[in-house]
C-alpha cells in the first residue's frame, strides 16, 4: 500500500472523522476521491462527504470494499454491530480504529486474529493540521501498512505510540484535552469580557496566546513552571493571577478532570 494512492475509508462520519477527512484534504494533499465514508442518516452523509469531495455509501461493507485503510469511527457501544457485517470485507485490510477504550485483544476477537489493527486515540486539531494521534503500541498491522498511516497522518498530526494500558490516560490529556483547553480559552475571554474586551478581540488574543505557548514549549522544551516564571515579574500583575487561579483550585481541578475520564 502506497501513501501517494491509498484510499482512505471511514465507518461513521461525525465530529472526529470529519476532522480526520478534513485534515487530510486541506493540509495532506489526500484528494478527495480517494476518502469513502458511511454514517448512520444519508442525507446528512451526503452534504458532509460533498464539501470535501468524498464519497457517501450505505453501508460499512461498502466502505471495507473501496478502500485499503480504514477508520473506525462510531461510538465504541456500536462497533460491535455495525463491524460485524464487514467483517469479510475488512479482511486483510488496514482496520484503524479511533473508539475510545477499544485496544488490541477487542479487535482480535471481533475481526480475528488473522486481521491488521490499531486502536487509537486522535483528537480534533487534526483538522487544521496540528492534532495528536495516540496509538497503542501492540497492533497487527503489517510494516508496510504501519509505514502507510504514519505517512499519511504524520503531516497532520503528532503520532505518539503509547502501552495499551496507558492509551486511556494519553486520551485525557489529547482525545479530550481540546475540550479542557476551550474551556480554559472560553474562560479567558470571560474573564475580558468582564472587564470590557469586546468578545471577539478576547477569543482571538486567547487563542493566539494559547497556541503560541504551546509552539514555545514544543520548540524550546522549556518547563512550563519555567515558562510561568519567564512573565511573572516581582510584584507584577500576572503572579496575582497566578494566586488567584491556584486559590481556586485550577491544579487539583484539571488533576481531577483527567481522573473523571478514566473512571
Ligand atoms: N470527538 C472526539 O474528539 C474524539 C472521538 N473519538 C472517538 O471517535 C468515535 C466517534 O466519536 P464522534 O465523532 O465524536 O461521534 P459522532 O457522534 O460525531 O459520530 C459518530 C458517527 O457514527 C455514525 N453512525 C451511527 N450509527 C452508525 C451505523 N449504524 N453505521 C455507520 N455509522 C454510524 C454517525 O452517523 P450520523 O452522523 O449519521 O448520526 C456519526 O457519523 C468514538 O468512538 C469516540 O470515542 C476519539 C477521540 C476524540
Ligand atoms: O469523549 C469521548 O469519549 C471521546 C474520547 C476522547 C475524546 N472524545
Amino acid at each position: 500500500m502506497d501513501a501517494k494512492t491509498a484510499r482512505i475509508g471511514f465507518i461513521g462520519f461525525g465530529n472526529m472523522a470529519q476532522a480526520m477527512a478534513k485534515g487530510l484534504a486541506e493540509h495532506a494533499n489526500v484528494a478527495g476521491d480517494r476518502i469513502t465514508a458511511c454514517a448512520a442518516h444519508y442525507d446528512k452523509l451526503q452534504a458532509s462527504c460533498a464539501a470535501l469531495g468524498a464519497t457517501p455509501v450505505h453501508t460499512a461493507a461498502e466502505v471495507a470494499e473501496a478502500s485499503d485503510l480504514i477508520i473506525v469511527a462510531v461510538k465504541p457501544h456500536m462497533v460491535v454491530d455495525v463491524l460485524a457485517p464487514a467483517r469479510e470485507a475488512l479482511a486483510g485490510k488496514a482496520v484503524v480504529s479511533v473508539a475510545a477504550g477499544l485496544l488490541f485483544d477487542f479487535y482480535d476477537e471481533l475481526l480475528g486474529q488473522e486481521s491488521h489493527h490499531l486502536s487509537t486515540i486522535p483528537n480534533t486539531p487534526i483538522a487544521v493540521g496540528c492534532g495528536v494521534i495516540a496509538c497503542e503500541q501492540k497492533h497487527s498491522l503489517t510494516c508496510d501498512e504501519w509505514d502507510t498511516f504514519t505517512q499519511l497522518f504524520s503531516p497532520i498530526a503528532l503520532i505518539e505510540p503509547v502501552a495499551g494500558n496507558l492509551l486511556s490516560t494519553a486520551s485525557a490529556v489529547a482525545g479530550c484535552g481540546p475540550a479542557f483547553a476551550a474551556m480554559f480559552l472560553e474562560s479567558l475571554a470571560d474573564g475580558a469580557v468582564k472587564n470590557g474586551l469586546p468578545r471577539a478581540t478576547a477569543y482571538r488574543l486567547a487563542a493566539q496566546m494559547m497556541a503560541g505557548t504551546a509552539q514555545l514549549h514544543l520548540a524550546e522544551g522549556t518547563h512550563p513552571g519555567a515558562m510561568k516564571d519567564a512573565v511573572c515579574s516581582p510584584g507584577g500583575t500576572t503572579i496575582k493571577g497566578v494566586a488567584a487561579l491556584e486559590a481556586a483550585g485550577l491544579r487539583n481541578a484539571v488533576i481531577s478532570a483527567v481522573d473523571a475520564t478514566l473512571q
